[in-house]
């Protein structure tokens, strides 16, 4: 069993509570409103900067060099694909790089973003995977749990186009990745004393993960 399938079992209610948020059933089904998703890409895009800056951590804390490429490859991931996604979206809606960019930031955009930053600076590469993989993962999964759904009504195509991104096969194989990526890491890091703590910046994650979509429908 790898360490994300252990960790996610150990915390299945904050996983599911995430995964399968009112937020992502409503982009399944298309009753999403609009205004919501708007919300949440915006906020997303300022997300990607900052999770790009812990990205860039785990370039340092890595143990070595090949973990360093690793966390190489998922900063570029997230600079050169996931943003490029976000800037589409809003740009189709009349939103600038300029105004996403100068977006003020939410306090749930900041409260996960600086948690993933300083789980990382205080631990080492194993605190900052697991604060990182709920993330990573969780988008993962979700794109899969829906990938045959058809969402319908007015921002059906948006909706459509945002699950696409995420079953595509390169994210797909970033997720796949990560999970492997931390089962080295653990090779090095892991002993059974550290699970709970590790089990505690897992959950504590999928529910700042959480929040981030409530946010999306409180708006
Ligand atoms: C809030 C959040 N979690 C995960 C992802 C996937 O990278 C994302 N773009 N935004």
């Amino acid at each position: 069993m790898s360490l994300f399938e252990r960790l996610r079992d150990d915390n299945l209610d904050a996983w599911k509570s995430y995964t399968q948020h009112a937020f992502v059933k409503g982009l399944a089904t298309g009753d999403l409103p609009e205004k919501a998703f708007r919300t949440y890409l915006k906020q997303d895009y300022l997300f990607l900067i900052h999770f790009s800056r812990a990205y860039a951590l785990a370039v340092y804390k890595s143990p070595g060099l090949s973990d360093m490429r690793q966390a190489l490859e998922g900063l570029k991931a997230i600079m050169d694909m996931e943003m490029d996604l976000h800037v589409e979206l809003c740009a189709s809606w009349g939103v600038s790089r300029e105004q996403l960019e100068t977006t003020p930031e939410a306090s749930q955009t900041m409260a996960y973003t600086r948690f993933v930053l300083e789980t990382g600076l205080r631990g080492d590469l194993l605190d900052l995977q697991v604060a990182l993989a709920p993330c990573i993962i969780g988008y993962g999964e979700i794109a899969r749990d829906n990938a045959s759904a058809t969402p319908k009504g007015p921002a059906a195509a948006t909706y459509r186009r945002w699950l696409d991104e995420y079953a595509s096969e390169p994210y797909q194989d970033v997720a796949v990745d990560f999970i492997r990526w931390m089962d080295k890491t653990s090779q090095i890091y892991m002993t059974e004393a550290r699970f709970s703590a590790l089990s505690v910046i897992f959950n504590q994650a999928s529910r700042l993960e959480a929040d981030f979509w409530q946010m999306g429908l409180e708006d």
